[in-house]
């Protein structure tokens, strides 16, 4: 693996931190041999709070969408939210954790800090959640509800979450950091990394259609506007389309001052879930190098034009693999915990 970015796509994994993985217990998380792709042993279940919970997914929902209203970037930040939490040490509500006296947590990491968005809808959801059903729910579960309702909300699929993650009583910023794919690394690695969670190329190819909403911030693609690899030009790919290349750099001069400003990760619609993610990387006008690093690679590509040209498969698959996503590294029954408050432990 191309170095640089970290010592390799599987530390973190097995460094100790996370004993719950592989333990015996933990049948959603798969240890990369054997039924990788499809049905992954999962001890999550679509009833686990039918009885416990009954109207706990109406009040994701209405969380969701009252969030949404006054501000509908949230959608985008509450998907990333759910992938971010289950890529550090399984989907376990880790993410949600403040830094404590015993560990620094994954909200200031890199990836996260100034980043990630959607902790306070959370909390509001969590709140009402624990005056209908106390210490019933887990965090991560309502993340991955959240998750789900955000892409009905813009336009995606519905599909069914299956639910009974408990939550983690702790938190790991040096797991953020190096299990986070990074705009910055090659294809290789960050298909490394999805590989490592028991994910796979497809999965990489169907996720990153996420970016179909949302926004990134100019630091994280400023690079490609004025001085792409040194040759004080654009990216030849955005260059061919002038009318985004102008937008981009209206929007990112080249100050440093403009780092933190916004630019849709998908230009041409930037809150609805559709393909058009797609369509832009046939137009070679994906906005990260990670998402146009995709057509450099033949099997993608043929994926890519694959959903370019049917929202419908693309809508199916996208549901497939975030139900395997939301598989990563749970922890059912006796183990980890019911919190009162998504961002404290026990
Ligand atoms: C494949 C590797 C991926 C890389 C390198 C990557 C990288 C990024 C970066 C750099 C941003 C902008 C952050 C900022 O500027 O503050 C972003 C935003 C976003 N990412 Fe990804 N991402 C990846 C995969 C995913 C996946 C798997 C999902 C969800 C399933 C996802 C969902 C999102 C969403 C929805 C946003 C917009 C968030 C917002 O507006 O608040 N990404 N991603
Ligand atoms: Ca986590």
């Amino acid at each position: 693996f191309p170095s640089g970015y970290n010592d390799g796509p599987k530390n973190g994994y097995n460094n100790g931190y996370n004993s719950g993985y592989n333990n015996g217990h933990n049948g959603g998380y798969n240890n990369g041999h054997g039924s990788r792709g499809y049905g992954m042993i999962s001890n999550l279940d679509y009833r686990f709070y039918d009885r416990s919970c009954p109207r706990l997914q109406m009040m994701v929902k209405s969380g969701v969408w009252r969030a949404f209203k006054d501000d509908s970037r949230i959608a985008a930040s509450l998907l990333r939210l759910h992938f971010h939490d289950c890529f550090v040490n399984g989907c376990d509500g880790s993410i949600l954790l403040d830094d404590s006296e015993d560990f620094k947590g994954e909200k200031n990491a890199l990836p996260n800090r100034n980043s990630v968005r959607g902790f306070d809808v959370i909390e509001d959801i969590k709140t009402d959640i624990e005056s209908v059903c106390p210490l019933t729910v887990s965090c991560a579960d309502i993340v991955a509800l959240a998750a789900r309702e955000a892409v009905v909300l813009t336009g995606g699929p519905f599909w069914p979450v299956p639910l009974g993650r408990r939550d983690s009583l702790t938190a790991s910023e040096q797991a953020a950091n190096t299990n986070l794919p990074s705009p910055f690394e090659p294809l290789e690695n960050i298909t490394a990394k999805f590989v490592s969670l028991g994910l796979d190329f497809k999965d990489v190819v169907v996720l990153s259609g996420a970016h179909t909403i949302g926004f990134a911030q100019c630091f994280v693609f400023k690079h490609r506007l004025f001085n792409f690899k040194g040759s004080g030009q654009p990216d030849p790919n955005l260059a061919a389309s002038s009318d985004l290349l102008s937008k981009l750099t209206d929007t990112c001069p080249n100050v440093d001052s403009s780092n933190s400003n916004l630019a849709p990760l998908d230009a041409a619609s930037v809150v609805k879930f559709d393909n058009a993610y797609y369509v832009n990387l046939m137009n070679n006008v994906g906005l990260l190098d990670s998402d146009q690093i995709l057509m450099s690679d033949s099997n993608a590509a043929a994926l890519v034009k694959s959903y370019s040209e049917s929202p419908y498969l693309f809508s199916r698959d996208f549901a497939v693999s975030m139900v395997k996503m939301g598989n990563i590294g749970v922890m059912t029954g006796s183990d980890g915990v019911i919190r009162a408050r998504c961002g404290f432990p026990g």
